[in-house]
């Protein structure tokens, strides 16, 4: 049986009178890609913000590689990273500091290699000299990408890693994860609204609705269970309260 890199067991968060997640349980094998699904307002960003220790749970246990995440998440944390839309780097270093900068906290040996070799991988060559507060939000988005990897991680959460990005930088920037991902053995969380993107990308999708985990399956799965062509159409299914029992 393949070990679970990531544990969640009966998770939830209220903000006053918002149930954001609602008891949600899931679990992801290691060396596996795992999407979050659901519509606006789902708790995917929730969900991810309690797996890094951004936010606290109000109730249920989270253990990342084996570590226990409520208790002491520290270990775990050096073998992870994230990309968040919401997590924002600092605007006034050019891209080479913000960089060097992570690659330092992250106790990385060879730093001007490894962040030279993803310099070229993320197409930042060009940028790095400039402000990274100076970027359009898609160059943005592939700075994030790049300080992501600079560890290594075992185990990265990604919440829409290509949201901001043009149809192009997209298509590589997927290329790029899906390389690292069988290279490495990592394991990957990511939330996306883009169906294409989960169907490349991901063995196992959850559906959240409303704080809650309303299907899980493979992606080919959920489409044959649902009788359609494509996720996208499941993806309006369920958000739209479709009954398969009745089809
Ligand atoms: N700090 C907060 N205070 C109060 N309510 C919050 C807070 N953060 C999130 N919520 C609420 O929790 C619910 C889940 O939000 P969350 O951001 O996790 O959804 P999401 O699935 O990531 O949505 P989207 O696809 O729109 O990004 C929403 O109803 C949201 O309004």
């Amino acid at each position: 049986m393949r070990t679970l890199a990531i544990e969640v067991r009966d998770l939830s968060k209220r903000f006053d009178t918002v149930t954001a997640v609602d008891g949600i349980s899931f679990s992801v094998p290691e060396g596996s890609t795992c999407a979050l699904l659901g519509g606006n307002g789902a708790g995917k960003t929730t969900t991810l913000a309690m797996l890094l220790g951004l936010l606290l749970p109000s109730s249920g246990s989270i253990r990342i590689m084996g570590v226990d995440m409520m208790r002491n998440r520290y270990p775990a944390l050096s073998r992870m990273n994230f990309t968040s839309p919401y997590v924002d780097l600092p605007h006034r270093l050019t891209v080479k500091q913000n960089l060097d900068v992570y690659a330092r906290l992250y106790g990385i040996r060879r730093r001007a290699a490894r962040v030279a070799s993803l310099a070229q991988r993320f197409d930042l060559e060009a940028l790095m000299g400039r402000t990274y507060g100076s970027l359009s939000a898609g160059q943005r988005t592939r700075v994030a990408l790049a300080k992501a990897l600079l560890n290594e991680p075992e185990v990265l959460l990604m919440d829409e890693p290509t949201a901001s990005l043009d149809p192009a930088s997209a298509d590589t920037v997927r290329s790029l994860l899906k390389g690292y991902q069988e290279k490495s053995g990592a394991t990957v969380l990511l939330a996306s609204h883009n169906m294409q993107e989960v169907e490349r990308l991901c063995d196992t999708v959850l559906m959240l609705k409303q704080g809650r985990i309303v299907d899980r399956d493979k992606p080919a799965m959920l489409v044959q269970k649902y009788g359609r062509d494509s996720l996208e159409q499941v993806f309006i299914d369920i958000a739209r309260d479709y009954d398969r029992r009745t089809s």
